[in-house]
């Protein structure tokens, strides 16, 4: 469990880049933290591997504050997945996988060996291990980033946009992957996305932040679609978008589901 406790980050010469903020990421749930660019996202996800220590209030895993714990450890403890994968250019695919259980002491056969099964685990061919970064595709780079968070089998993943810069086709592919993954293997994962599609596809619960970390809502996507807790949430997911607003109508005694502009979206079943 990650526990943010009256949080708030001010910049040196700054504004507040987050004030104030309580949040219970519960273990094995997938939070998503979704706002608008400068809303704080990236500074709060960074208070959990301590990149960014907050100015105050306290964030706990498992009830321990981070801030007692040795910040490189703890950065090998958590998996980080960022939008460009984050990978080093001048190590082999296979290599940038292992890296961190290296460094926490298993032997380098071990952890290349184990680098295979988590490229394929996320979808890879496992030959594509012997490549530089450059030489695969965007989704695939990602695929890979996944694979080297999960290298050192935490129990924390953070992730950054992590498919912010593919195009949607993929991006899709990608989040399917994601879901399933996360049934498999039940990590406590927080999310930042500044994509509400997104947001209610992969999470558990989503808080809905504005400037400043403020939280415009939080809570399961049905309750926030269902019922927006403000215009600026309402405005935020698009209550009113078309796609959004589904209506039945029968067709030759089928129950067919239509969108506000009449197109059909589906079948309801019995
Ligand atoms: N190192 C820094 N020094 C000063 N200000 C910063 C620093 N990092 C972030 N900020 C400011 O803090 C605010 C929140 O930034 P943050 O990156 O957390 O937002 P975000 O929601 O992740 O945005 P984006 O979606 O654009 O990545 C912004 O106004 C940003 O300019």
């Amino acid at each position: 469990m990650i526990e943010f406790e009256h949080v708030s980050k001010i910049y040196p010469g700054g504004a507040a880049a987050v004030r104030d903020f309580s949040c219970i990421v519960p273990s094995h749930r997938t939070v998503v933290l979704v706002g608008s660019s400068g809303s704080g996202k990236t500074t709060l996800l960074r208070m959990v591997n301590r990149m960014v220590d907050p100015t105050e209030g306290r964030v706990l895993i498992d009830d321990e504050d981070v801030r007692g714990m040795n910040p490189v450890a703890l950065r090998r403890s958590i998996g980080y997945v960022m939008q460009h994968g984050g990978l080093l250019p001048h190590r082999t695919v296979r290599d940038n996988v292992a890296t961190v259980p290296v460094l926490a002491g298993a032997s380098r056969r071990e952890a290349r060996a184990a680098a295979g099964s988590l490229l394929e685990r996320v979808g890879l061919d496992p030959s594509l291990g012997d490549r530089y970064p450059g030489q695969l595709s965007g989704g695939q780079q990602q695929r890979v980033g996944v694979a080297r968070a999960l290298a050192a089998d935490p129990n924390i993943l953070l992730m950054d946009e992590p498919f912010g810069a593919v195009d949607p086709i993929v991006r899709r592919e990608l989040q399917r992957e994601l879901l399933q993954l996360q049934r498999e293997l039940g990590k406590t994962i927080v999310f930042v996305t500044h994509d509400i599609d997104e947001a209610f596809l992969l999470g558990d619960e989503v808080v809905v932040l504005e400037s400043g970390g403020r939280v415009a809502q939080r809570g399961a996507p049905a309750e926030i679609l269902a019922t927006p807790a403000s215009a600026f949430v309402r405005d935020f997911v698009g209550a009113d978008r078309a796609d959004r607003r589904l209506r039945q109508v029968d067709v030759d005694g089928a129950r067919v589901a239509v969108d506000g502009e009449g197109r059909p979206v589906g079948v309801l079943e019995a």
